[in-house]
């Protein structure tokens, strides 16, 4: 992986453009998500480790937002379920331009992975296949609030007896209290990674009209309006959380 580190908004901008998953983003992706979100590599190694659990024979694996392909090489790194293979969608093409190296440098690596295909594709217009498990790392927040109900509608419709989605996502939270308190600690949290006051502003107001975190609440709901039986979540770390929805 990239070791480039993130200083996207280091120098002050007159105006700072909405965020995207572009060239620039993508070339500084590993250090930008890991000195952002509290507890990304402890979320990536273990949804890897749940997914192992939930893993059907002969199904597929869905990493939804794909991104780099952090979650797909970790599924390949845990799940030994016969026949399952493994599909990362995302629809930035520097992206899976990007992803597909990273997974060809694991395949040279490692024998015996799950295979993988890497599509790009917008997750909203995908047919899904019957499978046991559906990623869903940090991605649901940057689709149009109006969408994701239909979306995960469309996932739970597709997931196997025994499989599981694996919802990340950063939260917002109804207790202005709370809220202001975790928004605070993560400040903290992003300033002990090295990011300057201008850069966590600018940052701020990159991602404010591209990103709409839910509440908890919101995540609970929505997941049971579409169908899910059962939402349990199994790591917090500040404002970021992650959750698993069974059929
Ligand atoms: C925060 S990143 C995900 C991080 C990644 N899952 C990981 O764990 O490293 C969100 C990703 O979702 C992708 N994305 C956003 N909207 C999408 C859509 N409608 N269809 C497919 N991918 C989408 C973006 O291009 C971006 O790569
Ligand atoms: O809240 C922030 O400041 C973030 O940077 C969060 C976040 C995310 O949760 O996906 C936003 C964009 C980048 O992909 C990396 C991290």
């Amino acid at each position: 992986m990239s070791k480039e580190p993130d200083r996207i908004f280091a120098q002050p901008m007159a105006q700072v453009p909405d965020f995207a998953f572009n060239e620039d983003v993508v070339r500084v992706f590993p250090d930008m998500i890991k000195r952002s979100v509290p507890g990304y590599p402890t979320i990536v190694e273990n949804l890897g480790v749940l997914a192992a659990q939930f893993a059907q024979p002969h199904s597929v694996l869905y990493d939804l937002g794909a991104s780099l392909g952090a979650v797909t090489q970790a599924l390949r790194r845990h799940v030994r379920t016969d026949g399952c293979r493994v599909i990362a969608v995302d629809n930035s093409a520097a992206m899976v331009e990007r992803c597909r190296e990273y997974l060809n440098g694991q395949d040279s690596m490692f024998q015996e992975l799950l295979p993988v295909e890497v599509i790009e594709a917008d997750i909203l217009a995908l047919d899904f296949k019957p499978a046991s498990v559906v990623a869903l790392n940090f991605t649901l927040q940057f689709i149009a609030p109006e969408q994701r109900l239909a979306l995960l509608g469309r996932i739970r419709q597709a997931l196997l007896p025994g499989g599981a989605l694996i919802l990340s996502e950063k939260l917002r939270f109804n207790d202005a209290d709370e809220h202001a308190l975790l928004t605070d600690l993560h400040v903290a949290f992003k300033r002990a990674n090295g990011y300057s006051e201008l850069e966590i502003a600018q940052k701020r107001s990159a991602i404010e009209n591209v990103m709409k975190p839910d509440s908890l609440e919101e995540h609970r709901e929505r997941l049971l309006a579409a169908g899910f039986s059962k939402v349990v979540p199994w790591f917090q770390c500040l404002n970021f959380a992650s959750l698993i929805a069974l059929p």
